[in-house]
């Protein structure tokens, strides 16, 4: 099986390392010449995955359609920011019945949309023929083969499994889904959380909060999944609860750091300088907060973190807006 990994991040890079020791043979596309020559040649890649290794199945190119042509897995590891402009660029490559996956755990800008939603609008594809990589994984861990789980969701369950097979190892045990909402919308809105999370940690703040952060946080998850017809039970699984507390509970985390950097009184510029990698929930708590009120739930949490991130509102104002909000049944 040949699969294609378009993005040459933290987690783009893990997952190949995933496919090629289940496997496959894989290319990697980077951005940078020297990224793809320090995978391809020295099976390194020291700016996204530090002293790590990768198996000798996994080359990397700059050419997209190099790296797509023949792919019959295309795995997707870009920012969500950024995934409708390349899609633009990568759509005339794919192959006819690839089955494309998404590994991002963002909702889009300006139009709220999952990142299933934006690989069927712009590469014109079949909502049959996108599955989506959502748990518990954070990638350092992984490199380090540390055994998690994860699921695999699809609305075809057959390339649910295909999916699951070829990522399959003695480290990483996928399960399937067919709920496609709730395990893309687990994975965005729990970036959203771990802000949260990371915010309350800097500010010394007791173990209690950060237990009801986390459950509260959930239930807002729960209800806008609801409200977009997820299966409620998702949440509950590893694309929910378990992500959200793998998560939230990791140094590790990039967004949890983030909010940490917040916690510190930091601004949302002196944050971003201080951290390099991709942190999807500074710029979805906007998204996702849109996407609730388009749909009448509330996400009490979600809201406070978009004021913290780009209203400049302090966290302890932020964190006295919630707890000083109307009693109500749980
Ligand atoms: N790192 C992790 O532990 C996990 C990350 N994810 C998700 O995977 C997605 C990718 O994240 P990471 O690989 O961690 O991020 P990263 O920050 O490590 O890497 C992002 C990659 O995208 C590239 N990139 C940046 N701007 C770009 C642009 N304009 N066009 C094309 N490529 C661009 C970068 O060069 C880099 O190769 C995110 O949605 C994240 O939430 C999901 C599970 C685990
Ligand atoms: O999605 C992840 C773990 O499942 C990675 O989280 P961060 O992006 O916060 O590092």
């Amino acid at each position: 099986m040949k699969a294609a990994v378009l993005g040459a991040g933290s987690w783009g890079t893990t997952v190949a390392k995933i496919l090629a020791d289940a496997g496959s043979d894989v290319v990697v596309w980077a951005r940078r010449d020297s990224v793809a020559a320090n995978i391809s040649q020295r099976h390194v890649n020291p700016d996204y995955i530090g002293q790590a290794r990768l198996p000798a199945r996994v080359s990397a190119t700059t050419d997209a359609a190099a790296a797509i042509s023949g792919a019959e897995l295309v795995f997707l590891a870009v920012p969500s920011q950024t995934l409708r402009g390349n899609l633009a660029g990568w759509t005339p490559h794919l192959a006819s019945g690839a089955t494309m996956v998404s590994l991002m755990k963002g909702i889009e800008l300006g139009t709220s949309k999952r990142m299933s939603e934006v690989i069927i609008e712009t590469a014109g594809v079949a909502v049959d023929r996108v599955a989506v990589v959502s748990g518990p994984n954070l990638a350092g861990e992984i490199l380090a083969e540390q055994p998690t789980a994860t699921v695999v969701a699809c609305a075809d369950m057959d390339r649910a499994t295909e999916v699951q097979n070829a990522l399959t190892t003695p480290y990483f045990r996928p399960y399937t889904n067919d709920d496609v909402v709730g395990c893309e919308l687990g994975g965005a809105v729990k970036n959203v959380i771990a802000l949260a999370y990371g915010v309350a940690t800097a500010m010394g703040l007791g173990d209690n909060l950060k237990a009801t952060l986390i459950t509260r946080g959930l239930a807002e998850t729960a209800r806008l999944g609801q409200a977009l017809g997820a299966d409620p039970l998702t949440f509950a699984g590893l694309a929910g609860l378990g992500d959200l507390v793998g998560t939230c509970s990791s140094p590790l985390s990039r967004n949890r750091t983030f909010g940490e950097h917040l916690g510190r009184g930091e601004t949302l510029e002196e944050a971003q300088k201080a951290t390099r990698q991709t942190a999807e929930g500074v710029k979805s708590c906007l998204a996702i907060r849109d996407l609730a009120h388009a749909h009448g739930v509330e996400v009490p949490i979600t809201e406070q973190v978009e004021r913290v991130c780009h209203e400049g509102l302090d966290p302890r104002q932020a964190l006295r807006t919630l707890m000083s909000r109307d009693t109500k049944a749980e």
